[in-house]
């Protein structure tokens, strides 16, 4: 039984201003939809449901993820992404505003551990602690006790066959799921909240997320290089595709240039030494090994250690096979491999012009960059 996340992302941010709804918006060289994903990714939620406006439902997001189409209101879209989860694998579920991009590692850990400690529920929260006023026509006409008031965030976590009766037996119009679940009796725990995890609203508030985005993020470039000598064959692997060829690649695994030049462009990125390091040649049980392996494991390590794959960009260095027709496919596989959007895979590449060891066709050399990021 496991910790399931919703992320409702179908309002159209009519506050926040600009062309595209607010999650679509770029924010520090992402769409906010992208940070928010990958905060509750990193987080090991499983499933992550991601709840859609009708006309975004075709939107690029990570593979797996499970899209669902959301309703005219707040809590209508939060009880379409709970119809998804299966209460037989869900125990938990967090439920998230797309809105809250720069939600802390600490804030989402809080509220699980709450949960997995007994709590019935659990959503973060700050204490107000500015004076509160009534206001009219621009002047101050009152004052409110503040104590005990607390500013509420999310994600807001619940066992999952409670919080559905909850929403089954709710008029509708909550402001959040807390008011929801405890219209019908439930316990709410407070968990910590963060400044940090500011809901975007208004047009100002995403510099702010910004700001904080840039202030934490630590991003890691990588770089890998690899050469594989031809030898008798009828096809190469290059970045998971075969390729027919009057020649193969020699190698302890399949020689599959390009996706090892990928793969040590990540673990470079993590300062993890190479592919030889991980996986050593001398190791007999890597013998013909498909290179999926490599790359599956340095992504896995990325995301052990926080990491997310912004981009990778690889080149090929041959006179033949000629790599064009394959490189959407070679795109294609990576992406699938890595669980990214095939636009942050490239895969080019170039002759040599005749020079060099690649100009005389003894064999395939591949050159690969990666981006890493975490928040
Ligand atoms: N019908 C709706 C309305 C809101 N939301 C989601 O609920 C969260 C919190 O809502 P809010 O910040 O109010 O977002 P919007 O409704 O998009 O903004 P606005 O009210 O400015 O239009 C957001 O993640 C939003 O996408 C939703 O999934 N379905
Ligand atoms: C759920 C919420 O984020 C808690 O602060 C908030 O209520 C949702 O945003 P809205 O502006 O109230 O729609």
């Amino acid at each position: 039984m496991g910790n399931a996340a919703i992320i409702v992302a179908a309002g159209r941010g009519s506050r926040a201003g600009g062309d595209l709804p607010k999650q679509w918006q770029p924010l520090a060289g992402r769409r906010v939809a992208d940070w928010t994903l990958d905060a509750m990714l990193r987080a090991g939620l499983s499933p992550i449901v991601v709840v859609l406006h009708p006309d975004d439902m075709e939107l690029p997001l990570p593979a797996g993820v499970v899209r669902v189409a959301g309703g005219a209101t707040r809590d209508a879209s939060v009880r379409a992404g709970l119809a998804a989860l299966d209460p037989a694998v869900t125990a938990n579920v967090l439920i998230h505003d797309v809105a809250r991009p720069c939600v802390p590692a600490t804030v989402i850990a809080e509220v699980v551990a709450a949960l997995e400690a007994g709590a019935e529920a659990a959503a973060p929260g700050l204490p107000v602690t500015d004076a509160l006023w009534y206001g009219d026509a621009g002047h101050v006409t009152g004052t409110a006790p503040r104590d005990g008031l607390f500013r509420a965030q999310t994600p807001q976590g619940f066992r999952l066959q409670p919080l559905l009766a909850a929403h089954a037996a709710h008029p509708g119009g909550a402001a959040d799921d807390v008011e929801v679940a405890r219209a019908a009796g439930i316990r709410v725990a407070i968990t910590p909240g963060s400044e940090d995890n500011l809901k975007i609203t208004h047009p100002g508030d995403f510099a702010r997320a910004e700001a904080i985005l840039r202030g934490t993020m630590d991003i890691r470039l990588g770089n890998g290089y690899d050469v594989h000598a031809f030898t008798e064959g009828d096809h190469v692997w290059l970045c998971g595709v075969k390729i027919p060829h009057d020649a193969a690649l020699l190698g302890h695994s399949d020689a599959d240039v390009g996706m090892h030049a990928v793969t040590d462009a990540i673990y470079g990125a993590l300062a993890e030494g190479d592919i030889g390091r991980h996986f050593p040649p001398s190791d007999p049980q890597w013998k013909g090994a498909a290179s999926h392996i490599f790359l599956e494991h340095a992504v896995k390590l990325a995301a052990e250690k926080g990491f997310a794959i912004s981009n990778v960009d690889c080149t090929l260095v041959c006179e033949a096979p000629k790599v064009g027709p394959h490189a959407a496919a070679m795109q294609a596989r990576m992406a699938e491999i890595m669980g990214l959007d095939p636009a942050r895979i490239s895969v080019k590449a170039t002759t040599s012009e005749r020079l060099g060891f690649t100009g005389r066709k003894e064999g395939i050399a591949s050159i690969a960059t990666a981006c890493l990021i975490k928040a």
